[in-house]
């Protein structure tokens, strides 16, 4: 007998383009969405869009968060039952959006994104990801009912964070390597569509590499369509898994023990050079990610992550203990074996 189901949750929604800000509202009308956003968002995207956001939704509630803690989600669910918003807005980075979120998911209100940096796939996905004790992962949440990433106000925000963005996209290739590898080892779930899609956003990324460069409004606009179509894939998936395996793991171990953690997407950049090192082994794939994260900029060393080689020792060590998903770090690897790889892809001196 038949028995397999799926409910696949997307946006309705996405827009993206210059200017697009400013479109907010009618992309809210075309929702349906009842009543006044509370806006969730952060210091300096406010600065930035507060002034055409308020533009369209005057006399809104705005909650300001400084720091992705639980705290700051439960603030914004105090602000929605005093305020009783038809819907959230979250405007910002990864830290504001991913409160909206989680906001959003508890007090089961409708949410939309309004990007102000294309820094990593959460903007768009129905992932959200609020350290909490030691977890650091992304747990399912509903995603934006909307995404609304104006291409100017992106183009503006510190390089580093577009280059984040596309680095988490490169790392696809691994996170879909390490999910069949799964599938083939343990029986995990897979999606050949999912993992299909997630490969050929990267390469798609990838071939555009020489549209990615600062200044270039185009860059925002080849980052973001990847954000959005890695976040489908996700949500085809119903796991993180077709974007997330043991780079982000490295990633995620990295955000607990390093003094001074990079940004995600640069983290799992250079975690998806080690890993790719371990499935292909001197065969040169490795070397692939390598110069594509170099093509668009981003970090391919610790210390340009600005992290001791014994700390990347330690994550590469360890982070298969963070959370029960099977990748190629098994159950994990020898000291030796870590400095050997690091050594080897150049990720250490
Ligand atoms: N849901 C998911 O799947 C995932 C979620 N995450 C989460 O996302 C967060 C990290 O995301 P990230 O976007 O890097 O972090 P932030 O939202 O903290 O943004 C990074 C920095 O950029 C600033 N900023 C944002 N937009 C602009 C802009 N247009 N111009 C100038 N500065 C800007 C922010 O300012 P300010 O300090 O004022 O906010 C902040 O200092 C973490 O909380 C992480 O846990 C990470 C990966 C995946
Ligand atoms: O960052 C993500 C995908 O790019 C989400 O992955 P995690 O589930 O590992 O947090
Ligand atoms: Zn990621």
């Amino acid at each position: 007998m038949f028995t397999k189901s799926t409910w696949i949750r997307l946006p309705r929604n996405v827009v993206v383009g210059h200017g697009v800000v400013d479109r907010t509202a009618e992309v809210v009308e075309d929702l349906h969405l009842q009543g006044r956003p509370l806006v969730v968002t952060s210091p300096t995207p406010w600065k930035l869009v507060g002034e055409a956001v308020e533009a369209q939704f005057a006399g809104s509630e705005v909650v300001v968060v400084e720091e992705a803690t639980f705290e700051s989600v439960e603030r914004v669910i105090e602000r929605v039952e005093a305020a009783e918003p038809g819907f959230l807005l979250g405007v910002g980075g990864g830290k504001a959006i991913d409160i909206a979120k989680m906001a959003a998911d508890h007090v089961g209100l409708g949410f939309v994104s309004v990007p102000t940096a294309a820094s990593h796939d959460g903007i768009v996905s129905g992932r959200g990801s609020v350290p909490e004790g030691d977890t650091r992962h992304s747990v399912a949440a509903d995603p934006p009912l909307a995404v609304v990433a104006d291409t100017e106000v992106l183009a503006e925000a510190p390089w580093e964070l577009t280059t984040a963005g596309c680095a988490d996209i490169i790392s696809n290739y691994t996170a879909v390597m390490d999910w069949r590898l799964a599938n083939r080892l343990k029986d995990v779930p897979y999606s050949e569509y999912a993992a299909a899609l997630s490969e050929m956003t990267a390469e798609i990324l990838v071939d555009n590499a020489d549209s990615v460069r600062p200044g270039l409004e185009e860059s925002s606009w080849v980052v973001t369509k990847a954000l959005v179509s890695s976040g489908v894939a996700m949500s085809i998936a119903g796991s993180s898994r077709p974007a997330s395996g043991a780079e982000h793991l490295f990633s995620h171990q990295l955000d607990r023990i390093a003094p001074n953690p990079a940004l995600h997407g640069h983290q799992v950049g250079v975690g998806s050079i080690l890993t790719a090192y371990l499935h292909g082994g001197d065969r040169g794939f490795w070397t692939d990610i390598r110069d594509a994260l170099r093509s668009i900029d981003a970090p391919t060393t610790a210390s340009e992550l600005g992290i001791e080689p014994g700390t990347v020792v330690e994550a590469l060590t360890t982070c298969h203990e963070i959370r029960d998903r099977y990748t190629i770090l098994g159950d994990g690897m020898s000291e030796e074996a870590a400095w050997e790889t690091a050594r080897k892809t150049g990720v250490i001196e």
